[in-house]
C-alpha cells in the first residue's frame, strides 16, 4: 500500500510540482496578457520568464558573474527565438519584464514617456524632489536647471577653468606616490573638486573619507529592497543621506545668514539653484536645494571617477593611442605660456582626444541599462509590451553590437572618423530623462586626458585582472597603476 502510495507521488505530485514550478510565471503573468490582448491581435513577445519568484535572474548572473559574457544573455536570446521584433519577454530583478536590445525600439521607449514612466521603489534612498526621482513639471523645471548649469557653453567654460587646477594637482600628488589602486585616488580627487565646483565645499582628507563613504552607502540603497529597518541596505542608504544632506545644509545655512560672504555671492551650482524660481516666481524649497545639490555631486563624482579609471585602463593597453594621444597634446602644450590652462575652444579643437573620450565611454558602458515600467498596454509592431511590466533598455549591447560597431570590442578612437548609425549609440539615454551631465563629463575626461598624456606613463599592475559587471562595470582590481611622470 505504501509502495504504491509512493509509487504514485513519484509519478503524478513530483512532476505535477516540476510543471507547476516551471509554469507558475507563464500562468501568473503571461496567459492574462494573452487573454486579453487576444482581442485586439497583440502578440506577445517571445521568450521565457523562467522559475516563481527567481525568473531568468540565475542565468543573468550567470551571464554576468561567471562567464562575465554579459551581453550573451541577449545574443543567446537572439539564436534561440530569432530577432523577432527588438525585445524579448523575461523576468529579472523581481518583476515580469521586456527586454529591449534594438536601437528603434529603444528610442521608443526613450521618447514615449506618457507610456513608460521612469519609478524607483527606494525613493527614500535617492529623494523624493531629486531631479532623478520627480516626475512633470517640477522634474522639467529641475533638469532644465541642471542641463544649463552643466552642460551649455557658459558653463562647460567655467569647468575647464575651475577644474583644471584640481586635476594638476591630484596628478602631480599621486606622481609622488608611486603605486595605488586608481579607483581609490579617482574618488578621493574627484569628490573633492566636485564639492569644491558645485558647492564650494572645503574638504579635509578626513571629511573626503566620511562623505564618499555615505555615498557608496547610497548607492547601495538605490537597488535594495526597499525594506526600511536596520541591518537592511535600504535603512543604512537613508541614515547615510541624512548625513550628506546635514553637511550640505551646514553649507547653505552659512550662505543665507551671510548674504554678502563670497560664496553667497558665487554663482556654483548650490548659488544657481537657490536662486532658481518656478512658474509662479518662488525659490526652490531648501529641501529642493539639497538634495539636487546630492545628487549631481554623486552622479557627478561617480561617473567621472568611473570614466577616468577606464581611461587609464584602455590607455595602458593601447600603447599607440596613448602616442596618439600624447602628440596632439604636447603640440597644444607647446602653444600654451607656462602654467596656462587650456580652454573650453581649446579642448574642442583637440580632435584625436575627443575620439578618445569618445570612445571610452562607449567601451566603458558606465550606464549599461535603463528601466522603466509601462504605463498601459503598449502596442508596437503588433507585439504587446504590457502595463506593469518592467521594460529594461539593454543599452549596453547597442555598443557592443558588431552590427553597430565593428569589432566592438577594440580600443579604437578612429572609429569616430565617421558617426555611428541613428540610435546605435545612447551611452546618456535620450527623451525627457536623458543624462543632463554628458557634455560635463566629455569635457572633464578631455582635460584628464590632456593632462595624463603630456606630463605622465603609468603600467597596469594587473593586466590581465578580469572585468567585474556587477553592481556595474570596472576592472576588478580598481585600477592598480605604478605611476610616474615622464
Ligand atoms: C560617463 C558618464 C555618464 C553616463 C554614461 C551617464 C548616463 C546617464 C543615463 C543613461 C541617464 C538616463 C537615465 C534614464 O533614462 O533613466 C542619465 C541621467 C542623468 N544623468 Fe548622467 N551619465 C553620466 C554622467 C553624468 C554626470 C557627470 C552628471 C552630473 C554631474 C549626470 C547627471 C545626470 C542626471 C541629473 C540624470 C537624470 C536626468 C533625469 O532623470 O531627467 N550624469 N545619465
Amino acid at each position: 500500500m505504501l509502495a504504491a502510495y509512493c509509487y504514485a507521488i513519484g509519478l503524478v505530485v513530483v512532476p505535477l510540482v516540476c510543471w507547476l514550478l516551471w509554469r507558475w510565471n507563464y500562468i501568473r503573468y503571461v496567459a492574462p496578457v494573452i487573454s486579453r490582448c487576444s482581442k485586439v491581435n497583440y502578440k506577445m513577445p517571445l521568450g521565457q520568464l523562467g522559475l516563481p519568484f527567481f525568473g531568468e535572474m540565475l542565468i543573468f548572473l550567470w551571464y554576468f558573474k561567471i562567464l562575465r559574457q554579459p551581453d550573451d544573455f541577449i545574443n543567446t536570446k537572439r539564436l534561440k527565438y530569432g530577432d523577432n521584433v527588438g525585445f524579448y519577454r523575461t523576468h529579472l530583478f523581481g518583476s515580469p519584464s521586456i527586454v529591449v536590445y534594438s536601437p528603434s525600439v529603444c528610442k521608443f521607449v526613450l521618447h514615449s514617456s506618457e507610456r513608460f514612466k521612469q519609478e524607483w521603489p527606494t525613493i527614500e534612498a535617492l529623494g523624493s524632489n531629486s531631479v532623478i526621482t520627480l516626475q512633470g513639471e517640477r522634474h522639467t523645471l529641475l533638469k532644465n536647471f541642471l542641463v544649463n548649469a552643466l552642460n551649455h557653453r557658459d558653463s562647460l567654460t567655467r569647468t575647464v577653468e575651475q577644474v583644471q587646477p584640481s586635476v594638476v594637482a591630484a596628478l602631480e600628488s599621486w606622481s609622488k606616490k608611486g603605486k595605488f589602486i586608481a579607483k581609490d585616488e579617482l574618488r578621493k580627487a574627484t569628490l573633492e573638486y566636485i564639492g569644491k565646483y558645485f558647492a564650494h565645499l572645503e574638504l579635509d582628507p578626513h571629511k573626503i573619507d566620511a562623505l564618499d563613504k555615505a555615498f557608496v552607502g547610497i548607492i547601495q540603497g538605490f537597488r535594495a529592497q526597499p525594506w526600511n529597518f536596520p541591518g537592511t541596505a535600504y535603512h543604512y542608504a537613508i541614515k547615510c543621506r541624512k548625513k550628506v544632506i546635514k553637511i550640505l545644509r551646514e553649507e547653505l545655512e552659512k550662505r543665507k545668514a551671510d548674504a554678502d560672504s563670497a560664496e553667497a555671492k558665487s554663482n556654483d551650482l548650490m548659488g544657481r539653484l537657490m536662486q532658481t524660481k518656478d512658474k509662479e516666481g518662488k525659490y526652490l524649497e531648501d529641501e529642493e536645494v539639497l538634495q539636487n545639490l546630492l545628487s549631481s555631486i554623486h552622479i557627478g563624482y561617480t561617473s567621472i571617477t568611473d570614466t577616468v579609471g577606464w581611461a587609464l585602463y584602455f590607455l595602458a593597453k593601447s600603447p599607440h593611442v596613448y602616442q596618439k594621444l600624447r602628440e596632439e597634446n604636447m603640440e597644444m602644450s607647446k602653444q600654451k605660456g607656462e602654467g596656462e590652462h587650456l580652454t573650453y575652444g581649446d579642448i574642442m579643437t583637440l580632435k584625436y582626444t575627443n575620439k578618445v573620450a569618445e570612445e571610452i565611454i562607449r567601451m566603458a558602458n558606465i550606464s549599461g541599462f535603463v528601466f522603466r515600467k509601462a504605463i498601459d498596454d503598449v502596442e508596437y509592431e503588433g507585439y504587446v509590451i504590457p502595463k506593469g511590466w518592467q521594460v529594461i533598455l539593454w543599452l549596453r549591447y547597442l555598443h557592443t553590437n558588431p552590427e553597430h560597431f565593428e569589432d566592438p570590442m577594440c580600443f579604437n578612437p578612429d572609429r569616430w572618423d565617421e558617426r555611428p548609425r541613428f540610435g546605435t549609440y545612447l551611452p546618456f539615454g535620450g527623451g525627457a530623462r536623458s543624462c543632463a551631465g554628458n557634455m560635463f563629463t566629455r569635457v572633464n575626461l578631455a582635460i584628464f586626458l590632456h593632462y595624463l598624456s603630456i606630463g605622465y606613463k603609468w603600467e597596469l599592475l594587473n593586466p590581465n585582472t578580469e572585468i567585474k559587471y556587477l553592481s556595474h562595470p570596472e576592472p576588478a582590481d580598481g585600477v592598480a597603476v605604478s605611476f610616474g611622470k615622464h
